[in-house]
């Protein structure tokens, strides 16, 4: 950190309709540093670095940049001062190389093509000074999500960044990709470079940042040293109250068993072996997790339970009624809820309003219909009733879901599940992007249905929220159950040696 000022924002204004999101927000950033933003889903934390970015013009306030006011609303002028982003949700155009897209829209088709190789070569320069293990000719459909997120931060790094804006970058890394980051942000700095980092993850806040600014109701409350202060005082700052880091679980005797997997194998979407030889039960009265290094099997698990991809093997029963060779329609009829991994391609149609996103899957049945003829007044009257009990913030049950951000989001898909009539939940990722007020909440209503006798499927990349749920963890390793443990913290290296494939045994 220099202490010379980078960056001011200052008085930005900003409502969409009736909802203020930023309420003279004022922003100032030093040259140097790791500015970590912190604040409630909808706080407008997004919209103020989409303003920044010149993607949304402030209706009020001033943009101060080295000194220079930035022209609102031009994303030109963001560019061309050397200001980058990387958004929540990837801009890649996945049936393309990383150069292909690192050119997209940057001058005419053939003088790109005639400077393929120096694009190629700059690609390797900046890869092989960070350490990021980018490809020139790899096809984006082909890399993992924390490659993915390599190849953007490298596309920034690529068109020339002075101050770069992650939003929330770390909500699908694995803790190994996590370190990888984080690290890579700390070479940044030391290359004279600024970075302003979004996170609901307070340990990464404190680990990496040097200030942070909480953001509540649409306002910058405070910025802190964050060497003068902790997690704790953090989460205060930002929901207004001490919030709960662990919640009781009550002692419950498991009930009937609900889901039975048996020998469960099955290939991936490339066709290459995912699940081999997979079998475990879940009772009523209990949550059992299932954690992993992500890609790992469990996203392929959950596609599997939820018909969504050909079962080669096996057996899965619910509450009996076997579910090989049904369709996911058939599935989706069953005492069954689900939680997907990905809520932009499985939970949510993102034009459509919250209410027919409340629906969906159930548009046909009581109470949203009765007689073959939607019920608005009963729709609109439960996706209220749903905003209020999950603090979904947004304008109105009318409101494009889009429009969201990204935890509210999440917290109107957990609701809208676990209103649904069922005996078996699923969960591929429950806090992803949730901010921790919410978290504690989402928890809390978890554990409530574990009380009300339902059994549950927690798959999560996060140990933390295992250990706080579970009544045991399963652990998976290249599409094999390697390992059950009691969701005890004083066993997390053992947890974490079986994670990478070594048994706790011979590690020892
Ligand atoms: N284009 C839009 N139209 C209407 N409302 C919008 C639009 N974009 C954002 N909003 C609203 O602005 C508010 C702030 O959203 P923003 O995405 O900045 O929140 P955030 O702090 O980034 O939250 P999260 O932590 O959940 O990502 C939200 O209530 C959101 O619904």
């Amino acid at each position: 950190m220099s202490g010379r000022q980078l960056l001011l924002m200052d008085g930005i204004h900003k409502r969409f309709g009736p909802l203020i999101v930023s309420a003279g927000v004022t922003l100032d950033i030093e040259e140097n540093e790791i500015h970590a933003l912190l604040g409630e889903n909808g706080a407008g934390k997004t919209v103020l670095m989409s303003i920044l970015c010149g993607v949304l013009s402030p209706d009020e306030g001033q943009i101060i940049f080295k000194g220079q006011a930035l022209k609102p609303g031009s994303p030109r002028q963001a560019i061309k001062h050397r200001i980058g982003m990387v958004h929540q949700h990837f801009m890649l155009v996945p049936n393309l190389t990383v150069a292909e897209n690192y050119v997209l829209g940057q001058g005419s088709p053939f003088s790109v093509i005639r400077d393929m190789k120096t694009v190629h070569a700059r690609i390797v320069e900046l890869s092989d000074r960070y350490g990021l293990g980018v490809k020139p000719d790899a096809l984006i459909s082909d890399l993992s999500v924390g490659e993915q997120q390599r190849v953007e931060i490298l596309k920034v790094l690529y068109h020339g960044v002075e101050l770069l804006i992650l939003d929330e970058p770390t909500a699908v890394l694995t803790p190994q990709e996590t370190d990888r980051l984080l690290h890579l942000l700390r070479r940044l700095v030391e290359d004279g470079k600024t970075v302003i980092f979004i996170s609901h993850k307070l340990d990464e806040v404190i680990r990496v940042s040097d200030r942070v600014s909480v953001m509540r109701d649409a306002k910058v409350v405070r910025t802190v040293k964050t060497s003068e202060t902790n997690a704790r005082e953090l989460a205060r700052m930002m929901v207004g109250r001490d919030v709960l880091m662990d919640l009781p679980r009550a002692p419950i005797e498991p009930g009937r068993v609900v889901l039975s997997v048996e020998h469960l194998n099955c290939d991936g979407e490339s066709g290459l072996p995912a699940l081999h030889g997979v079998s475990f039960q879940v009772r009523a009265n209990e949550i059992v997790g299932i954690a992993g290094v992500s890609g790992n099997g469990q996203s392929e698990l959950a596609l599997a339970l939820t018909g969504l991809l050909p079962i080669a093997s096996g057996s899965v029963t619910l509450e009996g009624a076997e579910l090989v060779g049904r369709s996911s329609h058939d599935i989706n009829q069953m005492p069954i809820a689900h939680i997907p991994e990905d809520r932009h391609r499985m939970g949510i149609v993102l034009p459509l309003p919250l209410t027919e996103n409340v629906i969906l899957q159930r548009f046909d049945k009581p109470p949203f219909s009765s007689r073959g003829m939607l019920d608005m007044s009963e729709i609109t009257r439960q996706t209220r009733d749903l905003m209020r009990r999950f603090q979904v913030k947004a304008s109105g049950p009318g409101d494009r879901i889009q429009n969201l951000s990204g935890g509210n989001q999440q917290k109107l898909v957990v609701g809208r599940e676990l209103d649904r009539r069922f005996d078996f939940l699923l969960i591929n990722q429950l806090t992803r992007g949730i901010d921790i007020g919410a978290t504690e909440l989402v928890m809390h209503k978890i554990l409530e249905q574990r009380s009300a006798g339902k059994a549950i499927l927690l798959i999560s990349t996060e140990l933390e929220e295992l250990f706080t749920l579970c009544d045991r963890i399963l652990v998976m390793y290249e599409g094999r159950l390697v390992g059950e443990m009691p969701p005890d913290r004083g066993r997390l290296e053992e947890i974490g040696l079986l994670m990478a494939g070594k048994s706790p045994m011979s590690a020892a």
